[in-house]
């Protein structure tokens, strides 16, 4: 089997054999992708976490994007999501929709994607399913972690008065990929760079949700937007949420292209991709964040509270609400 032409005529054995055996060869779990589904044990005193997101070309990459960045994003939204419950990664579950043309080495560099970041989280593919579309490709990846037993971060459990955290910095992603359209050119290549490459490869902020457990209330990644996100922290808490813009952490290469376009304040707060943490927690709280902040390895800034009545707002200081056309992303 060599890595030139189509994948097809490969043979749908070989392709898992030569592509994902080696990647569950090191979780026992998997029993060595030879049977039909993988038996996993929970670890005594800790609950199992569960969470599937797809992506497909066009929709959430670009189909120019390098195959081992796909596979990474891929990996890395769902640990997103483990993160935003708290939880630590345990493995993952694949399945693969192929178009027919795709390049056998284009999956080999797809699957060294997959092998980084499995040794990055300390991970192994559990199983998973390989099929051909007549679609654009389609990919859709299980995370499996565990949290301590009734420890998992919820979205519903924010309280009036709360202040609002985010990790990092946000709206680089969605710059990024206004920058890679070509609807926001003329910026200086490193920093360009930098905000393609936070579109490109997200970093899942593991140890800052594990961090989190039992000392905040509500949580949630920010994959949406950072207004949608936040409103599905209120919605489910049944209150409102009031940003500060002027608070909302922003890297040195967004602020350089928001002095030149204002615009570009709805990219930031809506266009998403972010994969950073919000959460919620009790100002008498808030001398807890450097060590999270330690802890997680990430800086978090408080940019509003939750208030009561519904939806979220963003103030300027002052004190005018900012509009927004959208919150965020929606697929339908
Ligand atoms: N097709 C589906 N079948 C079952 N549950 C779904 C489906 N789509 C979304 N969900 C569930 O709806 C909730 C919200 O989904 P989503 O917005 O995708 O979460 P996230 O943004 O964290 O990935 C999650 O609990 C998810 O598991
Ligand atoms: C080519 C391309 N166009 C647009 C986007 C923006 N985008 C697509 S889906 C999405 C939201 C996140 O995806 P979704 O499937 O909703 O993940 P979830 O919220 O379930 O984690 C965003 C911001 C993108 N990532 N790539
Ligand atoms: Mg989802
Ligand atoms: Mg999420
Ligand atoms: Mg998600």
């Amino acid at each position: 089997m060599t890595g030139e032409g189509p994948a097809t005529g490969t043979g749908e054995f070989a392709l898992i054999d030569k592509v994902f055996k080696p990647l569950a060869a090191e979780t026992p779990a998997a029993l060595g992708l030879t049977d039909d589904a993988a038996v996993l044990a929970p670890a005594p005193g800790r609950e199992l976490v569960l969470t599937k997101d797809a992506m497909v070309a066009g929709v959430h990459f670009l189909e120019t994007d390098a195959p081992g960045d796909i596979a990474r994003k891929l990996l890395r939204v769902n640990l997103s999501d483990l993160a935003a419950m708290g939880a630590r990664p345990i493995g993952y579950l694949l399945a693969t929709f192929w178009p027919e043309k795709l390049a056998l080495d284009w999956i080999m560099e797809f699957a060294d994607g997959l092998r980084l970041d499995q040794a990055e989280f300390g991970i192994g593919l559990l199983g998973g399913d390989t099929v051909r579309t007549p679609g654009p490709l389609s990919l859709s990846l299980t995370a499996i972690g565990d949290v301590p037993a009734g420890g998992a971060l919820r979205r519903n459990a924010a309280r009036e008065g709360d202040l609002i955290v985010v990790s990092g910095r946000i709206g680089d992603a969605a710059l990024g990929l206004l920058s890679l359209t070509g609807e926001l050119a003329g910026l200086p290549d490193a920093e360009r760079d930098y905000l393609r490459g936070r579109y490109h490869l997200p970093v899942p902020r593991l140890a800052l949700g594990a961090a989190l457990v039992g000392k905040v209330r509500a949580a949630i990644d920010i994959s949406d937007g950072l207004i949608a996100d936040i409103g599905h922290i209120a919605e489910e808490s049944k209150l409102g949420a009031l940003l500060d813009w002027e608070k909302v952490p922003l890297s040195a290469a967004a602020r350089a292209a928001l002095a030149r376009d204002t615009a570009l304040i709805e990219p930031i707060l809506t266009g998403g991709d972010d994969y950073e943490l919000a959460f919620t927690l009790p100002p008498g709280d808030a001398g807890l964040l450097e060590a999270l902040a330690g802890a997680g390895g990430v800086p978090l800034t408080v940019i509003g509270e939750m208030t009561a009545g519904d939806g979220v707002r963003v103030r300027r200081p002052d004190g005018t609400e900012i509009p927004l056309k959208a919150r965020g992303w929606q697929h339908f």
